[in-house]
Parts: structure tokens; sequence; C-alpha cells
């Protein structure tokens, strides 16, 4: 199982973090189809308050293989529902080789700015995302999935989509002005 041990920081030498990660090809390797496991593993552990507490894991919507310095386009997104009556998680899947197709011109942001299981310290400030997304991915079978997401699971996703191409939350914080935002950016959580 995947610990924090096994995360790469963004102040550690050498790692893959910044790097823009490899096409995954199917089928997947037998390696490939245990880190697909891994990765989901560490999210539904770690949303586990007593599971996280136990094995010392942060809470994670989201971890990509780059966090665990594996450079290849695959990450698990696991958003949990935000309804009392339907605990039917809002997105869960490892998406592999995604791409936006499409997306809002109006953004969205966190009010209280992202955080990053790479990044050790707090960093203020609004990450501008787009509000609505259509992405494409492949899953761990290989077949193609093509999904609308809006608002909290369109932030998870472009939030794991930039760890596949090196980047990360506070590159998009705006330098001069931190809790600047592009008129018209939708704010939630
Ligand atoms: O480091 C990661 O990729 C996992 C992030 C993903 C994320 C952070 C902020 C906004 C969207 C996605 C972790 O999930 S950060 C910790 C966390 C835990 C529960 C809910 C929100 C953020
Ligand atoms: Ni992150």
């Amino acid at each position: 199982m995947i610990l924090m041990k096994d995360i790469v920081r963004d102040d550690q030498e050498g790692t893959v973090l910044r790097d823009y990660a490899a096409k995954v090809s199917f089928p997947l390797t037998e390696e490939e189809q245990q880190l697909a496991k891994d990765l989901m593993e560490y999210l539904e552990i770690s949303q586990d308050e007593e599971l996280a507490e136990k094995y010392g894991l942060r809470a994670g919507v989201g971890l990509a293989a780059p966090q665990v310095n594996v450079s290849k386009q695959m990450a698990a997104v696991l958003v949990p529902s935000d309804d009392e009556e339907d605990d039917t998680p809002i997105f869960k899947d490892v998406i592999i080789n995604p791409v936006i197709i499409s997306e809002s011109v109006q953004m969205g942001a966190l009010t209280e700015g992202e955080g990053c299981l790479s990044v050790d310290r707090d960093i203020a400030g609004y990450v501008p995302r787009h509000d609505r997304i259509t992405l494409k991915y492949q899953d761990v079978q290989g077949e193609t999935h093509k999904v609308r997401l809006k608002h909290y699971p369109a932030i998870v996703c472009q939030h794991e989509i930039d760890h596949l191409h090196g980047v990360l939350f506070y590159d998009h914080i705006n330098k001069d002005n931190p809790f600047e935002a592009p008129e018209g950016t939708v704010f939630f959580g």
C-alpha cells in the first residue's frame, strides 16, 4: 500500500514531479494494474478517518502517479458523495491518458484555495480553474470515457491532470495578488 513516505514532495531533488508524464499504452502491464489499484486504495483509506489515522495518511480526493515518482499519465480520483442520503461517490475512477476536450470560459475556484499531498506547506491564494470541463480518458481496461464535470469534481480532475503535466496548484496563484481571480469566477467549498 502507498504511505506518505512514498509520496514525493515539491522540495525534494531528483523526482519526476515537474516532468511531463508519458502516455500509457494498453493493455496495462501487471505493474501498471497494481499501481492503479494502489493509487485508488490510498484515497479510499485516506478518506476513512480511523484508517487514515492508523496509517498516518493525509486525506486525499486525488493522487497522480508522478506523486509516487512514476512518470505515467495515470491518476486516481475519488470525490466522495455530498449527499447524506446517498453515499455514491460523485466521481470515482482511475483516469489514464486524460485530455480535457472542452472547458468553460467561466472559471471556478475553492474559496479556501488548494492543498497538495506533494506540498507540505500551506500556500494561500485562489487557484482559478475552468468551472466546467469535458474530460476524455481511458480506464484500466482501456475503455474510453467522455464525462462532463462541473465545480468541485472539475477542480479535482484539473488538479490531477496538472500533476501529469508537471504543474502544481501554486503555479496558478497570481504572484502579485494571490486573491485575485478572473471576473465571473465561481467560488465554492
Ligand atoms: O495532491 C493531490 O493531488 C491531492 C489533493 C487534490 C486536490 C487538492 C485541492 C483541490 C482539489 C484537489 C488532495 O486531495 S488535497 C487534500 C484534500 C483532501 C480532501 C478534500 C480536499 C483536499
Ligand atoms: Ni496535488
